[in-house]
């Protein structure tokens, strides 16, 4: 489990992340969000001990990074696919890894078969695809079997078939009881890959639920009814303190929606005793997109007409300390 207490960090005048709290537990697979420049690559890097808090801690199963006595066997991260050297191998990056972290040679062809990448072990990873330079982080990040996993933007850049490899290969890993930790900007593919989210803003935490509740707390639900009855049933509704609209829909004519927290099964019951023939009853969901831009509105940094893009990502040396391990080690 992963735990920041009170997390904080400053840079000058910068509050990058601000007195933050959360818990990522086993098993799942947690969605890391916010705007850009929320403070996700800062909280990411304490928590691998690359950057030190100015206040607060983050810990894993109850210790801090630095204290953990061979890292890459507790906690793997993926967190610049590119860093690797362009002139070597997938093998040879991997070994280099292992020799590193006191890990055995064999776990090198492993991880490549785990990630698919054995047929092109030898080739130069300067050559990849950007989706093979990720499954070839991913096979970094596995070298030392962690229980705690931690992926920033993994599928950033990839095509569908590469999206679609990495979000089952996330659920694999929490089915395995492992803790998955992913930030990324892909709002509908998070939907689907993690159950459970933190979001963040302007370095705060704004929400820590699952998925399903985020959406929901956020933008509510929606029961759509088709029905001939359309005007009666609306008069139904309202009688009964249901907030409903109809709207014209391309294709269907005009629907009924009723809003609030309000079940298909309480809309139906009201149509039978009412004898209101129903053609469609259908729940309607949020989505996550809109769930966020709700709930992160008023945090996001840069907005567009300010003509400013704010993106802070590990660079290579970071993320090369980070595999190294501590110093000690090596
Ligand atoms: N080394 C640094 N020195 C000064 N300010 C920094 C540094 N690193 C991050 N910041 C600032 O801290 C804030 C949070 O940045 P961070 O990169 O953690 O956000 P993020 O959520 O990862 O953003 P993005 O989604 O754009 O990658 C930003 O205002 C950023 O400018």
């Amino acid at each position: 489990m992963i735990e920041a207490k009170g997390l904080t960090k400053r840079y000058g005048e910068t509050v990058a992340v601000d007195n933050l709290s959360f818990e990522v537990k086993p098993g799942k697979v947690t969605g890391f969000l916010g705007p850009n420049g929320a403070g996700k690559s800062t909280t990411m890097r304490m928590i691998l001990g690359l950057d030190t808090p100015t206040s607060g801690e983050v810990t894993i199963d109850g210790q801090r990074y630095r204290d953990l006595h061979r890292p890459l066997t507790k906690v793997g991260a993926l967190l610049d696919a590119k860093w690797v050297h362009p002139n070597r191998s997938a093998r040879s990056h991997l070994a280099w890894m292992a020799a590193s972290n006191k890990l055995p040679k064999s776990r090198v062809d492993e991880v490549l078969g785990l990630v698919g990448l054995t047929e092109v072990a030898g080739k130069r990873a300067g050559n990849y695809s950007l989706g093979m330079s990720q499954r070839l982080g991913i096979a970094g990040a596995l070298l030392g079997d962690p229980e705690i996993l931690l992926f920033d933007e993994p599928v950033n850049g990839l095509d569908p078939e590469g999206i679609v490899w990495i979000r089952n290969f996330m659920h694999r890993l929490a089915d395995e009881g492992r803790t998955v930790l992913v930030s990324s900007h892909l709002l509908s593919e998070m939907a689907l890959t993690a159950e459970e989210l933190v979001v963040i803003g302007r370095g705060k935490l704004i929400a820590q639920s699952s998925t399903q509740e985020f959406v929901d707390r956020a933008s509510g639900t929606t029961v759509k009814v088709r029905t001939p009855q359309l005007d009666q049933f609306a008069t139904v509704l309202n009688q009964q303190q249901f907030v409903t609209r109809i709207e014209d829909v391309e294709n269907e004519g005009k629907v009924l929606f009723v809003e609030g927290d309000i079940s298909t099964d309480q809309v139906g019951e009201a149509a039978a005793q009412h004898g209101v023939v129903l053609h469609e009853l259908t729940l309607q969901r949020g989505s996550l997109e809109q769930a966020f831009m709700q709930m992160t509105g008023d945090s996001v940094q840069y907005h567009a007409q300010e003509g400013i893009a704010e993106v802070t990502q590990l660079d290579g040396p970071a993320a090369a300390e980070l595999a190294a391990g501590p110093k000690e080690d090596n």
